[in-house]
This record gives structure tokens, C-alpha cells and sequence, in this order.
């Protein structure tokens, strides 16, 4: 009998069915590449790099080249010069569940292939409201929650990204001071790939008040990637992840949390998990899981933060 299944956009792989395109995929990895992807510092094991992160490359780098050739069939129906626009990727997901290190390793791949040496990345925290505003607003125990963020700043930054612009500048935040760094920015130069991670970019766009344009974030991008896993297993890498903060970056003087490199580990925890409990999660349940289902590909990870299963979005 048939089932009432809902229909879904989706083709699932498992672990051992996406790692198989592995074998099939160019690019092996040369020592030169091991040494670059060890340099980032990153915990992520390489062999996990060759199986799960090298295919994601590969289809990146036929994605790039099909949409370079759709742009260019529009700018010859519209009679105007092929002018290229960097290919935006945004990578969306809970604080902890590996935003960063996907990006970092994203776009040391990517840069391997002819079409795309240059890749940039930006990540949305630049984009917050500085610690005055978010005080004034009532928001500081919310930080990374939408309303937290200059959502017009950010939109302008990447309409000027996908404009072609020569450069495009975003603020810079400081997780040291855990505030905006006044005067301070970043630079984009025209990428052929620019990376953009932030636990929103998949947040639909606000109702537009009269007179104004409803744009999402992910109106510009070309491909997006939700890294996912348990809520539990991202709990225990948040706390682990303030766990070794105490030894790095609370350590020095100048740090926001510098009070916290003295905690033993029973009071560390107590204390990630507090945070956890109050901004993290409810941020995440409320506002970013919901967005899963907006993204072209959804990596699936398991407590390991070894990659289980592949989403790829066909439809
Ligand atoms: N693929 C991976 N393998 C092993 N550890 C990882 C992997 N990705 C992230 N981590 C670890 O998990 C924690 C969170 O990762 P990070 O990239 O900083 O997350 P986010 O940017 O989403 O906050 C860090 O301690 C990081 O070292
Ligand atoms: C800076 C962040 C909001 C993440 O910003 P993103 O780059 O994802 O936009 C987040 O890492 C953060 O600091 N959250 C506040 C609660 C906490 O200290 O974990």
C-alpha cells in the first residue's frame, strides 16, 4: 500500500555511499595539501578531509563552473559583457558544531582547483551589534540570536560582494574583547569564491515595512551548507571547546573571560554549561535548527564529528 511519505528535495547518502565518490573524485591530496590543511590547526582528521570534504570540493567546483555558464548564457541573451561575480557559499549551524573548521577546510580545498585559487571567508559575528547597542536593546544574553545582528550591514556587504565590487568591507569582531573592534575591518577582493559563515545565513527574510525590499541573506548565495548534529554531542563540544579556552585565548590578560582561565574543570563546566543552556541552545532550537531545511547541502555528524550522512538538495 502506498505511504503518505512527504515528498522530499533531498537525495540522502550515508557515510559509506558519499565517502565511495571519494575514489572517483581528481584532486588527491599531496603532501603539499597535508602540510596546508595541518597548518590551519584544526583537529579534523585528514582521512576524514579525503572521504567526506574533498567530494564536497569536487561537486563545489562543478557547481561553480555550471553557474559561471548559466551567467554567461544570461549576458549574451541581455547583450552585455560577461562581467564574473564571486560564487557565495554560505555555511549556517549551532555555535560549536564546527562552522569554522568546515569553512577553514572548505576553502583550502577549493583553492586547489584551476577555477577557483581564490577563495575568501567572512564570518557573520563581524556583523553584530556592537556591546553599547546590544545593552541598550536589551540584548546582551543574546548574542547570536537574529535580532543581535546590523542585518542591513551585513545585506549591503554582499550585494556589493555580488555586484563585483573591487572590494567590499565588513566589521571586524573580537572574541578576545567579545565586543566589535572599533574602526576595524576586513577586506574582500573579488574572490572567485567567497566563503560565508554565521550561525543566521539561512534565516528567511523579515516581513519588509512599506517602502522597503524583503531580502535574505541567502538571496546571495550560490550553495549553502548546514553542518548539523545531536543538540547533545554540540553541547559537549561547547563545553570541551571552554575547556581548552582557559589554556589559550581566556588566558591572556587582556581577554573578556580571562576570569575563567582559573576555573577547575567541575566549575569550567558548570559554567560553559550554564551558557549553553541559556544563550546557546535556546538560539539554536529556536532559530537555526529551522533553518535546516533551507540548504542546498546538510551534513549530518555524528558524536565523533566524524560526517554519517550527506544531504544534497536535487530539486
Ligand atoms: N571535523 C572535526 N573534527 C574534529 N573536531 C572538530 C571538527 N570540526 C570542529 N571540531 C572541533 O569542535 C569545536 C567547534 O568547532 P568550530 O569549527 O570552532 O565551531 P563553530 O565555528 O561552529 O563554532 C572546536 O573545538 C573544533 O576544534
Ligand atoms: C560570536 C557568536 C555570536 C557567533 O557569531 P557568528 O559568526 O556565527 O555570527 C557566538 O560565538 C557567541 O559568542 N555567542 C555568545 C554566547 C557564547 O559565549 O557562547
Amino acid at each position: 500500500m502506498p505511504t503518505l511519505e512527504t515528498p522530499t528535495p533531498y537525495v540522502d547518502l550515508d557515510r559509506r555511499q558519499w565517502s565511495r565518490l571519494s575514489a572517483s573524485t581528481p584532486l588527491p591530496l599531496t603532501s603539499t595539501d597535508l602540510e596546508r590543511l595541518r597548518g590551519l590547526g584544526d583537529p579534523i582528521d585528514l582521512a576524514e578531509v579525503d572521504a567526506v570534504y574533498r567530494p564536497i570540493s569536487r561537486l563545489l567546483a562543478l557547481y561553480v563552473q555550471a553557474t559561471r555558464q548559466l551567467h554567461s548564457a544570461s549576458s549574451t541573451f541581455l547583450g552585455e559583457g560577461t562581467a564574473r561575480t564571486p560564487y557565495v557559499i554560505g555555511i549556517a549551524g549551532s555555535v560549536a558544531v564546527g562552522k569554522s573548521t568546515t569553512a577553514r577546510v572548505l576553502r583550502e580545498l577549493l583553492a586547489r582547483w584551476p577555477e577557483t585559487p581564490r577563495v575568501e571567508l567572512v564570518t557573520t559575528d563581524g556583523f553584530l551589534l556592537p556591546n553599547a547597542e546590544l545593552e541598550r536593546r536589551g540584548l546582551m544574553q543574546r548574542k547570536g540570536f537574529p535580532e543581535s545582528y546590523d542585518r542591513r550591514a551585513l545585506l549591503r556587504f554582499l550585494a556589493a560582494v555580488k555586484a563585483g565590487s573591487a572590494e567590499a568591507h565588513a566589521p571586524v569582531y573580537s572574541h578576545q574583547s567579545y565586543d566589535i573592534i572599533p574602526g576595524a575591518r576586513v577586506t574582500v577582493h573579488r574572490p572567485d569564491v567567497l566563503i560565508v559563515e554565521g550561525l543566521n545565513v539561512l534565516q528567511p527574510a523579515r516581513p519588509a515595512a512599506a517602502g522597503e525590499s524583503s531580502l535574505a541573506v541567502s538571496d546571495f548565495f550560490d550553495f549553502s551548507i548546514y553542518v548539523d548534529a545531536r543538540t547533545r554531542d554540540v553541547r559537549r563540544w561547547y563545553v570541551d571547546r571552554f575547556l581548552s579556552l582557559r589554556h589559550t585565548a581566556f588566558s591572556r590578560p587582556d581577554s573578556y573571560f580571562h576570569r575563567y582561565a582559573a576555573l577547575d574543570d567541575a566549575a569550567a563546566t558548570a559554567r560553559a554549561e550554564e551558557i549553553w543552556d541559556a544563550i546557546n541552545e535556546p538560539n539554536l532550537v529556536a532559530n537555526i535548527l529551522p533553518t535546516r531545511g533551507r540548504a542546498t547541502l546538510v551534513l549530518r555528524k555524528g558524536p565523533d564529528h566524524a560526517v554519517q550522512r550527506v544531504r544534497l538538495r536535487k530539486l
